[in-house]
């Protein structure tokens, strides 16, 4: 198709102006204003929960996807190949400011802002550098220039704030993340490691070395990624790193665990094995709704510690009952839990190439009764084309709405990150985020059996 006709812009502009009518309809209704981009973002305000709203949330993705395919439409084609190679900038600059806690600092100046000669001052930075580096995050809605080289934190910077004080944070530089809600450990790990590994991808595609990653080439190293991180002089980065798995995994709501799974229909005394568990919070959640479940959690070593901790605090009464275990478990070993109702593995396989995925299914295969179930909770690709994979609908549950023409049925950038995790999966642990049918092919591999699919809501 060599020109789409302006029809093609009025209507990605239709989508946005019905998706700004359907969201004002909806602030308008509870009698309250979008909170504003120029404000730091209050999660206690009542405005902010609003935007979790179907309606909200449904044209906000409309308006994301649409507002970028517009602009990709009518932009010239040199400036947006230009600027999509520099995103780079972004993550480095991001990285850079958390790193020296300006948001904090920001948030202690008001809306007034701060000159940046004193942001860069408890860091002994150069100012210029640093006015150079907020302003081209301001250029891109992280911060606000407030006046020429004066800068103040706005919706998208604020959520940076690990919610201390900046000297407490510049008197204890080791313990900056300890106690927060890990995003901003996020987003340095994001432009730390996984961005070094993930720049080598065409190096390593190109000139393949037997058994080496992106991650492998960056940091010189043949090590995992997972022994390089648990190396002594990496503690810092790998407390950050487990901060992230444990901080993120915390705010995700545990809604779709209760509504992807009949639990209530298994009897009481079944036996759930949340293998490669983590902290346990998601086995801990079905266990407060369903206590008749006995738990296991399984783990590598540290994490055990952790998990036990993470209940003790949580759900007591389990423990005190006896009614949750925790097990140590390399899960490419074999399971030794023979009488499992039900296998959880949640955000686990994605880490693993086919092969190894493939023997971690083989090994719970073999442990597992003709009953057994095997759950597991992950991010399901779909391509960017309008037609399904061929054998994905015939599974129970598998239909996925599509994005109204004529935006990309996958909503584009508005849903853009499992597509990003995929390609950090690959750099960084040879990982891979799976179609259905890459699932059903894997799952067939490995002895299960794919009976029915789960979306949650959203
Ligand atoms: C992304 S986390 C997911 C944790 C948890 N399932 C959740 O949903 O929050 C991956 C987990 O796999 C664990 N893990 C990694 N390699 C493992 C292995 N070989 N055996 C058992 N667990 C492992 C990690 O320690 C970590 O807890």
């Amino acid at each position: 198709m060599r020109s789409i006709g302006i029809s093609t812009l009025r209507r990605l502009a239709n989508i946005i102006n019905e998706a700004i009518d359907e969201i004002e309809g909806v602030y308008a209704a509870a009698d309250m204003s979008l909170p504003s981009l120029e404000a730091p973002f209050d999660p206690a305000d009542p405005a902010e929960a609003l935007l979790q709203n179907p309606i909200v949330e449904g044209a906000t993705l409309n308006i994301m996807a649409a507002a970028a395919q517009l602009s990709a439409t009518v932009a010239s084609p040199v400036v947006s190949a230009f600027n999509a190679s520099q995103a780079f900038h972004i993550s480095a600059c991001f990285r850079a400011a958390s790193e020296i806690n300006v948001v904090e600092m920001l948030r202690e100046a008001g809306p007034a802002g701060l000159h940046a000669k004193k942001i860069a001052a408890p860091s002994k930075t150069d100012p210029l550098l640093l006015t150079r580096i907020l302003r081209l995050l301001a250029t891109h809605n992280i911060f606000r220039e407030v006046t020429p080289n004066v800068f103040a934190n706005n919706r998208i910077s604020s959520v940076l704030d690990k919610g201390k004080p900046s000297k407490v944070l510049f008197e204890n530089p080791d313990e900056r993340h300890t106690g927060t809600s890990g995003f901003a450990a996020l987003v340095e790990c994001s432009a730390d490691h996984n961005m070094k590994g993930v720049a080598m991808l065409a190096d390593t595609m190109l000139h393949p070395e037997e058994g080496e990653l992106g991650f492998n080439r960056a940091y010189g190293t043949t090590e995992s990624f997972w022994d390089w991180l648990h190396r002594p002089e990496n503690v810092y980065k790998m407390r950050r790193f487990y901060l992230v798995i444990w901080g993120t995994a915390a705010l995700e709501s545990t809604d779709a665990i209760h509504k992807g799974f009949n639990w209530s229909d298994l009897p009481a005394g079944s036996v759930l094995v949340d293998v490669g568990g983590g902290t346990g919070h998601i086995s801990l959640a079905i266990a407060q709704k369903n206590p008749g479940l006995r738990i296991v959690v399984q783990d590598l070593e540290d994490t055990i510690k952790d998990s036990k901790m993470y209940w003790k605090e949580n759900l007591p009464s389990h423990i005190e009952s006896q009614m949750v275990d925790f097990q140590v478990q390399d899960f490419h070993t074999p399971q030794p839990i023979l009488n499992a109702d039900v296998f959880m593995l949640r955000y686990i396989v994605h880490n693993w190439s086919d092969e190894h995925f493939v023997k971690i299914l083989r090994h719970l295969r073999d442990a597992a009764q003709p009953t057994t179930k095997l759950l597991v909770i992950d991010k399901i690709l779909v391509s960017a084309a309008r037609v399904p994979d061929s054998g994905e609908e015939a599974i129970p549950g598998s239909a996925r709405p599509s994005a109204p023409a004529p935006l990309l049925p996958n909503w584009g950038v508005g849903k853009a990150e499992v597509y990003y995790v995929d390609v950090l999966m690959h750099c960084i642990f040879g990982g891979v985020e799976r179609t259905l049918k890459h699932f059903m092919e894997v799952f067939a591999k490995g002895g299960w059996k794919l009976v029915q699919v789960h979306h949650p809501e959203g």
